[in-house]
């Protein structure tokens, strides 16, 4: 018997970036939090750092579906986002931790996960082997089986970062992933990270400018809204100097290109 194929199943999937973004504006609440942003993301993992207040949250929020923007455009995996025409298709693809899991407490680390890969309508034979794998993935092989509400908060963001990786997704977006996280899971973290961005599109935002330097091959700094600068872990570092503010080289070049933008930015 011949099976009719949709459009949507044999269109091309080639694109140049994951992430495309012009003008993106993206509300929180009352205020434009995003405001004009333009924003190119390819294969890799990159860091998303900004004061707090800049708008990472809500430019997450946003990359994720979550959100609609309110005005400019986003592509995300060559689709538009701005209706709900490829989003179904997007949100298959899409792995997201966001800053404040919400979650069922009676429900085991492996159930939760489960319950994740169903939401992002996995093929049902896939879903007991890419849960096992995600679980392992993170570190909480013996914990599997345990009921949420008994795992400690670091553990808890480990069950996040599971549910998001379930799906193998193309593009991932971790909200502050590391916080709540010891020092030996950091480490194994930035490891899984590398691992991951070989061929997904991963942002990962966080206050740890050291984090970034160990585990991405890119940063995104945003302030205000808006695009304050993009480069590499190495070219950020570089632009630090003696006389600025922090306790590693890339910390001080964090902030000179802050002070730096924020001069540039009249208002
Ligand atoms: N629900 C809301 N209502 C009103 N304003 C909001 C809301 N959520 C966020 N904001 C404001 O939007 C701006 C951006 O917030 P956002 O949480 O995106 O920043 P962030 O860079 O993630 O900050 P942090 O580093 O503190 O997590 C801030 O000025 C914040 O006060």
């Amino acid at each position: 018997m011949t099976r009719t194929v949709d459009a949507a199943e044999v269109a091309t999937t080639t694109y140049a970036w994951q992430v495309a973004a012009d003008g993106l504006c993206v509300r929180a609440g009352r205020r434009m939090a995003v405001q004009g942003l333009d924003l190119r993301l390819g294969v890799g993992v990159h860091g998303l750092l900004g004061p707090n207040g800049a708008g990472k949250t809500t430019l997450i929020r946003a990359l994720a579906t979550v959100v609609s923007p309110a005005a400019g455009e986003l592509r995300l995996l060559g689709r538009s986002a701005a209706g709900p025409g490829g989003l179904r298709e997007v949100r298959r693809a899409l792995g997201y931790l966001p800053q404040h899991l919400g979650y069922y407490p009676r429900f085991t680390v492996r159930e939760f996960v489960e319950y994740m890969a169903w939401l992002k309508e996995m093929p049902r034979r896939e879903i007991p082997g890419a849960v096992q794998h995600a679980i392992d993935r993170v570190g909480l092989t013996d914990r599997a089986d345990a009921r949420l509400k008994t795992l400690s908060g670091g553990m808890l963001r480990r069950t996040g970062i599971a549910q998001a990786i379930v799906n193998s997704p193309e593009l991932l977006l971790l909200d502050e992933p590391t916080v709540g996280l010891d020092p030996e899971q950091r480490v194994a973290f930035r490891e899984l990270l590398r691992d991951l961005g070989a061929d997904a599109c991963v942002l990962v935002s966080t206050h740890l400018v050291e984090d970034v330097v160990a585990a991405c091959g890119a940063v995104v700094l945003i302030h205000d809204g808006r695009l304050a600068w993009q480069g590499t872990p190495q070219e950020l570092t570089a632009e630090g100097g003696a006389g600025d503010a922090g306790d590693s080289p890339a910390e001080r070049g964090y902030t000179a290109l802050l002070r730096r933008h924020r001069g540039e930015v009249k208002r």
